[in-house]
């Protein structure tokens, strides 16, 4: 691990508001797990039964979150490597949570990029790199998911986005843009 790496933690004296096995047995593939909210997102499914599939493309990163979260959970979760802007990679993904599960029921599309700045100050590649891993990432993702696994047998996605594109919002324009992309089309 780098040693600028933050180490995610788990909830401490986690309250069941849901029954305790309502995700039993369930598989849910979630991109940005390694991190932030989307670890949590994974915290919890595992407290509540489910195995999971954190993907991201910061492996090191990826590998500490899944221990942490098997010891705190007793599930298994698997780290993979991927970035979402790559259908390959995706695929690939996508394959090794079959391998490993044989099964997938919840995909979380929670992967995405932003950083604060200025329309006037972007370039051409920073406003596409947002769309690329928010936008077309979900839809990546999804397709993959549905073309391997849902189609034939169902299954949730849940993309993950925000409020920025409700009104407008000083120096997010481009995640603005992309999570409206995610609202509108994808849901
Ligand atoms: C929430 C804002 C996030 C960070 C800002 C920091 C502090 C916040 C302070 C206050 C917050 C105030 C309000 C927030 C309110 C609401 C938030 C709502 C929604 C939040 C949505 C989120 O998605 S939060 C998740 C944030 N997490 C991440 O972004 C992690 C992943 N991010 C990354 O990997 C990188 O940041 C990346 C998105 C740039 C992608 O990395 P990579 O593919 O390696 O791309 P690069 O090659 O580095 O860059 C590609 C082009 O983008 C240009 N770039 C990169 N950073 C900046 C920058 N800071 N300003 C301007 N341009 C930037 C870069 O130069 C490249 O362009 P070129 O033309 O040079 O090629
Ligand atoms: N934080 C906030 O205030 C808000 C967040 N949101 C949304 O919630 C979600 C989680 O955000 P938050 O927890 O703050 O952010 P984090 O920065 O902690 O999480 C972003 C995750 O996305 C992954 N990621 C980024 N780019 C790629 C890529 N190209 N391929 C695969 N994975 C990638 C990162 O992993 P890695 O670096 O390993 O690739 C990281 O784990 C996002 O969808 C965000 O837009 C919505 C509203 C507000």
């Amino acid at each position: 691990m780098a040693s600028e790496e933050v180490v995610e933690k788990c909830i401490e004296n986690y309250k069941y508001s849901f029954r305790n096995d309502i995700l039993s047995e369930k598989v849910a593939f979630i991109t940005g797990g390694g991190s932030g909210i989307c670890f949590t997102i994974a915290e919890i499914f595992m407290r509540h039964g489910c195995h999971t599939v954190i993907a991201g493309r910061k492996l090191g990163r990826l590998q500490l979150s899944a221990e942490t979260l098997s010891k705190a959970t007793g599930l298994r979760c698997v780290p993979v490597q991927a970035d979402v802007r790559k259908p390959q990679d995706v695929i690939a993904a996508i394959d090794k949570c079959l391998q490993e599960f044989g099964r997938l029921d919840i995909v979380i599309n929670g992967a995405a990029g932003n950083f604060l700045c200025p329309l006037e100050n972007m370039s051409f590649n920073a406003f596409k790199t947002v769309l690329e891993i928010d936008t077309m990432g979900t839809y990546n993702v999804s397709k993959v998911a549905f073309d391997k696994y849902f189609k034939d047998h169902g299954g949730v996605i849940i993309n993950i986005s925000a409020t920025l594109h409700l009104r407008g919002n000083l120096l997010q324009a481009h995640v603005g843009v992309a999570k409206a992309g995610i609202g509108k089309a994808l849901d």
